[in-house]
């Protein structure tokens, strides 16, 4: 069953719950390092050839459920007029961020089939190798790519950019809009190059209040979702929503209309499913640390996702957010290994169920 990956996006019954890792080719892998000592890491995503080994390095390392292109989330705003770079230890800087209204009109239209070319060449060259084994398009989603153009980098407290949907709240909403178009663009040529489900990064969308996350960000993530899906229409793929900390959001993210949700470490994955409605299948949620730790640990809590989930069709296992370098490799492949051989527990009755 090379499909479990989609069919556990759909809700439907398989054999062993399907794993993939976020992140899971990067520097923690010696192949990665290999070749990333030969390129930079833009360099790496905007060869196709380049992209397309690197993602398949952890399916042959580990025999994962699913692969998922190398890229990053940041280049297609390139096509918009920033100037992005990838400073040593620092991540992302985005050079000449977002400040004033004006910024925000001076931003060029780009057609992300040619902006991104080269992730959807990556894609078709992946696809060929994978002998049906799903791969998983991405993109980030317009807030967080919105943080980035504003804040010019990570943030801890995301001052920048809330100021500015505060304040400039015309300004905001444009900006949202020209993202929304391109993240929808992207996602499209994504699946049109092979893509059997995307996923929508909004890494940081939990620093959000839920009424700044109703009235700044919810529509501008549905009308994404509300794209590819009527554009697509019968090709339409799984469409998985992904942030971290967004327990306190469960009313706005069943709202989205995705198909999957991320659910990271900081709520048992029964009770995030139970409040994001059993019309969701999930994905996570074993915090990225705990590959860090004894192999009897990771079996534990490992053990404890599976059971949480109790066998009910649609659990993906992943973790709650992207590995983390130096994670060592036996404890991911040991993790693998542990999930793909756990005996699918009989369905348990509903968490709703069993509270009422
Ligand atoms: C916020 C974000 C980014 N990128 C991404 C997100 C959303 C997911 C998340 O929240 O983790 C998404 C991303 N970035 C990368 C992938 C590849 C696919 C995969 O294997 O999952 C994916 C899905 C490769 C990458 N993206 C990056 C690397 C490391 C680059 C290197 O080799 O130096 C990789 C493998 C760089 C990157 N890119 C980004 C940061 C903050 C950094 C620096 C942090 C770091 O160095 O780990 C932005």
């Amino acid at each position: 069953m090379r499909d479990r990956f989609l069919r556990a996006c759909r809700r439907q019954p398989v054999d062993r719950t399907p794993i993939w890792l976020m992140r899971q080719a990067g520097r923690y892998m010696p192949e990665y390092r290999a070749v990333r000592e030969r390129y930079g890491f833009l360099q790496m995503v905007k060869t196709p050839e380049v992209a397309a080994e690197v993602t398949l390095q952890p399916i042959q390392a580990f025999g994962v459920d699913a692969a998922i292109i190398f890229a990053d989330i940041l280049p297609p705003l390139e096509g918009l007029g920033f100037q992005l770079t990838y400073e040593k230890g620092e991540g992302p800087v985005i050079h000449n961020p977002i400040r004033q209204p004006r910024d925000v009109a001076a931003l060029h239209s780009s057609d992300p089939r040619e902006t991104v070319a080269y992730t959807l060449t990556a894609l078709r060259l992946v696809k060929r190798e994978l002998n049906g084994l799903p791969l998983i398009g991405f993109s980030g989603a317009p807030f967080t790519l919105a943080s980035y153009a504003i804040e010019g980098g990570g943030s801890k407290e995301y001052r920048l950019t809330k100021r500015f949907m505060y304040e400039q709240p015309a300004a905001w909403h444009d900006l949202m809009e020209r993202l929304s178009q391109l993240v929808a663009e992207y996602l499209i040529a994504q699946v049109e190059a092979g893509a059997d489900a995307v996923q929508i990064f909004d890494s940081w969308a939990g620093a959000l209040a839920p009424a700044d996350y109703r009235d700044f960000v919810l529509r501008h993530t549905q009308n994404v979702v509300a794209t590819v899906r009527s554009r697509l229409g019968e090709a339409a793929p799984p469409i998985i929503y992904f942030g971290t900390d967004m327990a306190g959001l469960a009313g706005e993210l069943r709202q989205i209309g995705a198909d999957v949700l991320g659910v990271d470490w900081r709520i048992d994955l029964d009770v995030a499913w139970a409040q994001y409605g059993y019309e969701h299948a999930v994905q996570g949620n074993l915090d990225p640390t705990t590959l860090f730790a004894p192999r009897e640990l990771i079996a534990a809590r490992a053990r404890e996702i599976l059971q949480r989930a109790g066998g009910r069709p649609g659990h993906i296992f992943n973790l709650g957010h992207g590995i983390l370098t130096e994670t060592p490799v036996d404890h991911v492949r040991y993790l693998v290994e542990f999930v793909q051989s756990f005996p699918l527990p009989a369905e348990t009755p509903a968490l709703q169920e069993v509270m009422q």
